[in-house]
């Protein structure tokens, strides 16, 4: 089937790869924000300020049918696809827009020529930073084999878009072209070019993550997966460690690569002493401050969270001093898996057995906590969203738990489970997890010094938890230590591990039986009242 192309106007000609120096620009000429006295763009989104996950349809076609895992994704024919694209040519019509011809994926051989179509100059700046920025004699014959169309303005009309809201995100993987309208966030255009790729790649063999990466001078490559606010960006910035990207990256047989060529920060309570790399990325020239508040002198004020708790920065890769040139590195030597338990059940680092990486990675656990979202009571809100980021795996989870597991086992590569959630009681009781303490237990689990210390079984979750390391208070390694009440930690450890093997039902007809074995026994927290 044909690959669709969006039809542009002069204007939209005369608005293609813009540099970074001329979209601010024009963001600045069209009053699309304000300049901050750091140089940086700052913006406002409006009602969005976060993804539109129930607002996302695929096609169904002859191709797609059978590929999709329907039960997490839903379907639009490819005649509403082409009624919404004759719409949104028709709303473009006239229209001054802004095209980048760019680059997803830093691998050659996987790299996927990509063009995107924005309303909005700060939008276009935005993916200039995300996506990898081809070289001048690149764009010579450029031919774009995914299209990205971004239009906050345009509002889906539910009559006749067949659509839920006035807000659609609507993906035709065959004819490969997905449409955005009625949301101003632009963390959508990102995640619409990582959930084609994660359509397209399994395909040919190659493993795509939502997962940050970093290499160590040893050359040994480490991924963190982890659902938004586990610390997949904060973490893998690491002066000691070269940054090769902040979210998506693909294992293939040659190693690992990152998707992308800039990096898309949360900035609330973002301070130069806790995160100096990420701090100076998001105080210089053209970065974008996404539902960022500035101050009255022009600076930005990372307190300020009235606009959104989500609040962003959108850099180069380039703004972070040790990062990348290439975005590729060798095989892992580690895979991390991340999650903000906030419960205060799990361990800050586990290391896990194959199993129970599996086991882990098909259950993508984290927790939400009262305060980010509206409607939340006050206590915690378990989160399982299968291989850390359901929303963007069109493919059923099998064929990302598989590629996985054979590339653990081939490659001989250590598991970790890290909880940057809470310590000392669950949310409201206890307190967040130090990022120093998170930083020094990762570094020796990815210098190999962390898997030789003493480590004891865990009798619930049975993964091995380290019992001491040089610069760790002892006592934050064994949570239930750290509760004031043993039996309040066994309460609510049995409730958590009650919902694992709620969740894990929907896998059993899927894995072996070691991974089924591999998950959390409710017997054991009771044995331990
Ligand atoms: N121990 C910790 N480890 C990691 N992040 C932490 C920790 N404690 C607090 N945080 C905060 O949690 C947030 C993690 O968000 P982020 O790194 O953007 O996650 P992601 O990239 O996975 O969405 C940051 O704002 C960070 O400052
Ligand atoms: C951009 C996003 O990813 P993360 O929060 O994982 O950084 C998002 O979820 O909108
Ligand atoms: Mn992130």
């Amino acid at each position: 089937m044909k690959t669709l192309k969006f039809a542009l106007s002069s204007e939209g000609k005369g608005r293609t790869n813009n540099s970074a120096a001329e979209l601010v620009e024009h963001a600045v000429r069209r009053n699309e924000g304000a300049l901050a006295a750091t140089g940086a763009f700052a913006v406002q989104t409006g009602q969005h300020t976060g993804r539109s996950a129930n607002d996302k349809y695929i096609v169904s076609d002859d191709e797609t049918q059978s590929q999709i895992w329907w039960e997490n994704s839903k379907a639009i024919t490819p005649e509403q696809f082409d009624r919404l694209l004759a719409d949104f040519q028709a709303y473009a019509s006239g229209k001054e827009l802004f095209v980048q011809d760019l680059f997803a994926g830093a691998d050659p051989t996987y790299q996927l020529p990509t063009r995107i179509v924005t309303e909005l100059a700060w939008h276009a700046l935005f993916i200039r930073h995300l996506l990898r920025r081809p070289l001048k004699a690149q764009l010579e014959g450029f031919d774009p084999q995914f299209t990205v169309v971004n239009f906050p303005g345009f509002r889906a009309d539910p009559q006749i878009h067949g659509t839920r809201s006035e807000t659609v995100i609507a993906c035709d993987f065959t004819r490969r072209m997905v449409l955005v309208g009625g949301t101003g966030y632009a963390g959508e255009t990102k995640k619409s070019v990582f959930s084609f790729l994660n359509y397209l790649l399994p395909s040919k063999g190659v493993m795509p993550m939502h997962c940050s990466a970093n290499v160590g001078n040893d050359g040994g490559s480490a991924v963190f997966f982890g659902l938004s606010g586990t610390g997949k960006t904060t973490l893998s910035a690491d002066p000691s460690r070269t940054l090769l990207g902040d979210d998506e990256h693909a294992w293939s047989p040659d190693g690992i690569f990152n998707f992308e060529g800039g990096c898309y920060a949360k900035t609330l309570h973002l301070s130069a002493e806790a995160e100096p790399e990420i701090f100076a990325a998001s105080n210089r020239f053209a970065t974008v401050l996404e539902n960022v508040v500035l101050d009255e002198d022009r600076m930005p004020d990372f307190e300020d969270g009235s606009l959104t708790q989500n609040a962003r920065s959108a850099y180069p890769l380039e703004a972070i001093s040790n990062a990348s040139e290439t975005g590729r590195a060798g095989h892992p030597k580690s895979v991390v898996m991340l999650t903000a338990d906030a419960f205060g059940v799990m361990p800050p680092i586990a290391k896990l057995n194959p199993a129970q990486a599996m086991y882990h990675f098909l259950s993508g656990y984290t927790a939400k906590v009262a305060g980010t979202e509206r409607g939340m009571g006050s206590e915690p809100q378990a989160t399982f969203s299968t291989c850390f980021g359901a929303p963007f795996m069109p493919r059923h989870p099998s064929v990302y738990g598989n590629l996985l597991r054979k590339l653990i086992a081939e490659h001989g590569v250590a598991c970790w489970l890290v909880n940057t959630g809470w310590t000392g009681g669950k949310f409201g009781d206890g307190k967040r997890m130090p990022i120093k303490a998170t930083r020094t237990l990762l570094n020796a689990a990815l210098s190999g010094a962390l898997a030789n210390s003493p480590m004891r079984a865990d009798p619930v979750f049975g993964f091995m938890v380290p019992t001491e390391l040089e610069g760790v208070d002892p006592s934050i390694l064994n949570p239930r230590q750290t509760w004031s009440d043993p039996s309040l930690y066994d309460a609510t450890a049995a409730q958590l591990v009650e919902m694992f093997n709620k969740n894990f039902a929907a896998f059993t007809d899927y894995v072996d039986q070691d991974v089924l074995a591999a998950g959390p026994v409710l017997s054991a927290v009771r044995a331990a009242e």
